[in-house]
């Protein structure tokens, strides 16, 4: 069996579901599985060309692979996409083709052949995949000859030399080529993992496994097997390796840290059988910087953990985690890690809100005192819950974990980044099992994250005595600063009112010749701070008239709300109730909707990466056509340039640079125009964003006074209110056979803005 032909399965489009599905909207979290794989370069070229997708194929993605089910939940009355539509000339809405009958998984046999080291190397390559050896020791010997595979060229191959205490450090970026998953059949039968497991793989209609489950999961799983066939054979050992996953958003990191960690319940458990009492042990936690994206990971993994008998659990203020606890020093500066979370929003207000549903709860008179050992196997949470458990004891003494085997950290350059970085270690610190191994992820990683684990992994071997693992990383892509599958628009306005006007003309269901098609609904709009993601709700939340569902279409989320309303909201949007999401950075990682079709950045994004995560929520898993619209004013040209230079790497990547037809969306005269910003500056906006939208007039988004604007929204709401019940009125007319079957009141197509 042709190993390329394993690997490029299931990306025939299905002509039948672009029938079904042509021109309507997508739910947030629907939609078939696409070809999730974003590279396929040819394989024997060294310098790689990114593999095009076919145009027909992209229009065919476009169309195909929503559930006819989804699409009954969408409101008759359709703002975005009035009938008699004509079919979107669907730049937005794609979702590439699972095959009609996808192909099954690899079978026994052919799953269970390993590849030799060049075979390997060449499809790591060929999808862009990098594996490098960070950690500063270098592997150790084999303790057998090599395999005789290896001299299969003729050439001598000689065992890995003796680590020379000198040369410790100097062997720090040593590529490796470990093997490929070239199909998730190979887990079962190469890499021995439940059958369980695979089938709850597959029942979630997981085709062809994306990169970054490629490179990481034969390593994770089993390393042993995974380096059989190359030099590396020893290293690691059966301990495993620490792992650093850099891949680009929406590329299935998720389930990459996932599998292995239910994967290693399972094995130290032994065979689960049914009906039979179950041992929990806290073996694997996962650190995610929102709840959120804390509340997805948890429904994925018992989505992946279902029959299994692994508990995968949220962490909350009542659960009590079965811990030791120890006298020691150093608790201050942990302690000062659960103070320093005095963040302005986003991923960082997270543990403030924590303490106070914390008091709510105690006020409404829930004992204080935690019950019970908690049953939990693996444990999801954001990063200052659980160091409040873990400081929040007997005072002078920390409790600790040493049943956790696998720290996991999802986003886990925010969660090292200074603002968590004294939660996340004191987190690391509590997992003293000698085996831990430690696994991050993320779409960036910046040079000095990758230097702080380095360091901390080697620190901490030494303080528990122990040989550090290997650390590996692991790069999809080979440029981390990137979202390539999606298009890219960057719109500069003169004032700020300007801007308003824009996204009024990107809502608007007739497009104008200078903005270009409106976006399709669902989509996410982010703004800089929660003040201004109010106001901009407040003035658009009547935008959308009352017959298309009115202001219930356009909801607002941030950190400020409390947690009930944030996940009613999350899950309005997931049900496609929602069109419109204005929000913060609180969204802007980790958090998967399937079908977004657009991202507005209102404000400008603080740094490169916060672009490519929040432009990253959408084109999730391969799909193309998704848009991310940047709004800019002359407030933001000193920043433009980190966002700019993303976009052109973007596009260099999807090959639509600007020496492409067409052009791209930064000409090159733009990029030198663009002034460079210094350091201390790009540091302050990361934290704060543009100053001038903190304070003053610019913080709120209004065209009026805020009296003015409650008046007025008072006043639309009643109208709307009214509006609703004379609708419902007919209806129920109707339903009884008295109405006028021809209708001729206001349901139907929507005249214009309600002013
Ligand atoms: N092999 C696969 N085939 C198809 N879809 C997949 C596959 N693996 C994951 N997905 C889907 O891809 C989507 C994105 O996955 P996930 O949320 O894990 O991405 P991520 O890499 O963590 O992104 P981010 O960096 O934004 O957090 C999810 O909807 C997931 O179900």
């Amino acid at each position: 069996m042709d190993i390329l032909k394993v690997l490029s399965r299931g990306l025939k489009p299905n002509p039948q579901r672009k029938a079904q599905t042509a021109g309507t909207p997508l739910l947030p979290s629907s939609g078939s599985r696409p070809n999730p794989q974003f590279f396929h370069d040819d394989i024997g070229t060294t310098k790689s060309k990114k593999r095009k997708r076919r145009k027909g194929a992209q229009a065919d993605d476009a169309a195909d692979g929503e559930d006819s089910d989804n699409d009954s939940e969408v409101s008759d009355v359709d703002y975005f996409n009035p009938k008699p539509a004509a079919p979107a000339p669907d730049t937005t809405s794609t979702v590439s083709a699972p095959a009609a009958n996808p192909e099954p998984l690899a079978s026994k046999p052919e799953a269970s052949k390993l590849l030799d080291e060049d075979e390997c190397r060449q499809i790591l390559r060929s999808h862009r995949l990098k594996l490098t050896i960070l950690s500063r020791t270098a592997p150790p010997p084999p303790a057998e000859e090599p395999p005789t595979k290896r001299s299969r060229k003729g050439k001598k191959v000689e065992a890995t030399p003796k680590p020379d205490p000198a040369a410790a450090g100097k062997d720090d970026k040593k590529q490796i080529y470990p093997q490929p998953l070239a199909a998730f059949g190979a887990l079962r039968y190469v890499y021995d993992v439940h059958p369980t497991l695979a089938e709850n793989l597959t029942r979630q209609g997981f085709r062809v496994p994306t990169e970054v489950q490629m490179g990481a999961l034969p390593l994770l799983l089993r390393p042993q097997t995974a380096l059989k066939k190359s030099k590396d054979i020893n290293f690691g050992g059966d301990r495993g390796v620490d792992f650093l996953g850099v891949a680009p958003t929406g590329s299935g990191k998720t389930i990459s840290f996932l599998i292995p960690a239910i994967d290693g319940v399972m094995s130290r458990r032994g065979e689960v059988k049914e009906g039979e009492a179950r041992e929990y042990v806290l073996e694997a936690i996962v650190v995610a910087p929102t709840r959120e994206l804390a509340s997805q990971i948890v429904n994925e993994g018992r989505k992946l953990a279902l029959g299994t008998g692994v508990r995968v659990v949220l962490m909350k203020k009542s659960l009590n985690l079965v811990a030791d606890e120890v006298r020691q020093e150093g608790l201050e500066e942990d302690a000062e890690g659960v103070a320093e979370s005095k963040q302005e929003d986003g991923a960082e207000q997270e543990s403030e809100e924590e303490g106070s549903d914390a008091e709510k709860g105690d006020k409404k008179g829930r004992s204080k005192e935690p019950k019970g050992p908690a049953r939990v196997d693996i444990l999801v949470t954001t990063p200052k819950i659980l160091l409040n458990f873990l400081t929040g004891g007997k005072p002078g003494v920390k409790r600790m974990l040493p049943s956790v085997r696998s720290l996991i950290l999802d986003e886990a350059d925010v969660l090292l980044d200074p603002i968590f970085r004294k939660q996340t270690l004191g987190i690391w610190r509590a997992c003293i099992n000698p085996d831990l191994s430690l696994t991050c992820w993320s779409a960036t990683m910046g040079s000095n994250i990758e230097t702080l684990i380095t360091k901390q992994v080697e620190k901490r071997a030494k303080y528990l005595r122990t040989n550090p693992k290997p650390l590996v990383r692991l790069v999809v892509g080979l440029k981390d600063t990137a979202v390539p599958n999606i298009t890219h628009k960057l719109i500069y306005t003169a004032t700020e009112q300007g801007k308003l006007l824009a996204l009024r003309q990107l809502l608007h269901p007739v497009s104008s010749a200078d903005s270009g098609p409106p976006l399709r609904p669902p989509f996410l709009v982010f703004t800089q701070t929660i003040e201004r993601a109010q106001s901009l709700h407040d003035e658009l939340k009547y935008d959308i008239p009352p017959e298309a569902g009115g202001s219930a279409r356009i909801a607002v989320l941030h950190s400020s709300l409390p947690d009930s309303i944030r996940s009613k909201i999350m899950t309005r949007f997931r049900a496609g109730d929602v069109w419109v999401l204005i929000t913060t950075d609180v969204l802007a990682r980790g958090v998967d909707f399937a079908g977004v079709n657009g991202v507005v950045n209102y404000d400008v994004p603080g740094s490169a990466a916060a672009y490519v995560h929040r432009s990253g929520r959408t084109g999730r898993a391969g799909r193309e056509g998704g848009v991310a619209v940047t709004f800019y004013t002359k407030d933001d040209i000193p920043f433009v340039k980190s966002v700019a230079n993303v976009i052109a790497i973007s596009e260099k990547q999807a090959g639509k640079d600007g020496k492409a037809e067409g052009g791209g969306t930064v000409q090159k005269w733009l990029l030198d125009a663009l002034p460079k910003v210094a350091k201390v500056d790009k540091r302050k906006l990361k934290v704060r964003g543009v100053e001038s939208r903190r304070t003053g007039g610019k913080a709120s988004i209004t065209t009026q006074g805020s009296y003015e604007r409650r008046k007025e929204n008072n006043m639309r709401g009643a109208i709307e209110a009214s509006k609703k019940k004379k609708r419902e009125a007919k209806m129920v007319k109707k339903d009884d056979g008295e109405g006028d079957a021809a209708g001729s009141g206001d349901d139907g197509e929507w005249g214009g803005l309600d002013d």
